[in-house]
């Protein structure tokens, strides 16, 4: 049987050769946030999937992490994958230990297949609430699933729209394992940083010293640019101040990633070396960055390294 991997119509691919960032990395920098994507021949995307995107294979994220000088990835399992967790797994068997992950589970996955995947380099599940990237998961198997993973020390990575932090909090402050906040919550960035809808975010990331957030994906929150793209200096203007919010309050809880390939962009595709120059902007001191990029994933994805 051949299956039909038709992109999605409108879909934009990586970008190809990335400008090198000005921004020196510090050393051992953690790319925290991206993803592979197939490729289709070899690891086929999920028939409940919502996008069918482009491949983005290990091999193009390993050269990317080098050219803008990451030393680490943690790739987390993308949506268009399903809860099948063999080519995000497959990329960390390749890495040399370089690269750990996020895994996507059902309820009824078997201790062989959790014990495999943290041996693989698995140390969190995601839980997906953003309507149009999957299906609801009824709340009973997500706490089933956060108990099993308890015992590997793993932590919950969790993607929600910003509208939703309200209805979910109470459910999620009772997970008993440390949360990870993908993109920040997704917040209106043309709302005040310091206005009520940013400030409930910011008390749930308060409520508990365990919480801990991405301050990722300016390509996907910025409304008013400018792209990261022909050599733009200071792109996403508008997501600084809420980046840097974070960043500043919680400087021992906060991770960085690409995010690429960037699934889902509907207007512009940056340019990674670009992107990775945003990052000053966010971390405006050496020793914040040193938290963001190396010491804060570290610890909770290589703690033995420690
Ligand atoms: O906003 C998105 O479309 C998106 C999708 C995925 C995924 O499909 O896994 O992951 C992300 O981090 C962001």
């Amino acid at each position: 049987m051949t299956t039909s991997f038709e992109k999605t119509p409108g879909w934009l691919d990586w970008y190809a050769g990335p400008s090198r960032p000005r921004f020196q990395m510090p050393e051992g920098a953690v790319d925290a946030h991206c993803h592979v994507f197939g490729p289709k021949d070899a690891f086929p995307f999920a028939p409940e999937r919502k996008y069918t995107p482009c491949d983005a294979s290990k091999d193009q994220l390993f050269e990317l992490r080098d050219h803008l000088g990451f030393t680490r990835n943690v790739v987390v399992q993308a949506t268009c994958h399903g809860a099948d967790n063999s080519a995000m797994a497959d990329a960390l068997r390749s890495s040399g230990g370089l690269a750990r992950g996020v895994a996507t589970l059902r309820p009824d996955v078997s201790d062989a297949e959790l014990r495999e995947l943290h041996e693989a380099g698995v140390r969190g599940v995601r839980f997906n609430f953003v309507k149009r990237l999957v299906d609801a998961a009824p709340r009973q198997d997500l706490r089933d699933i956060a108990e099993r993973i308890a015992p590997y020390g793993w932590h919950v990575v969790v993607y929600f729209e910003a509208a939703d932090l309200v209805g979910l909090r109470d459910f999620l402050l009772s997970i008993p394992v440390p949360l990870v906040i993908d993109h920040m919550g997704r917040p209106d960035v043309t709302k005040d940083p310091y206005g009520p809808e940013f400030g409930a975010f910011l008390d749930f990331v308060r409520a508990r010293p365990d919480i801990w957030c991405k301050v990722t994906c300016p390509e996907r929150l910025s409304v008013s640019g400018p792209p990261a793209l022909d050599g733009e200096q200071s792109a996403y203007r508008d997501v600084v101040p809420f980046a840097r919010r974070v960043v500043e309050e919680f400087p021992d809880r906060v991770l960085w990633g690409t995010d690429w390939p960037h699934p889902n962009l509907a207007t512009h595709m940056p340019d990674d070396g670009l992107l990775v120059d945003f990052i000053p902007g966010i971390a405006p001191t050496p020793e914040l960055r040193q938290r963001l990029l190396v010491d804060n994933p570290m610890r909770l994805y290589w703690p033995e390294a420690g």
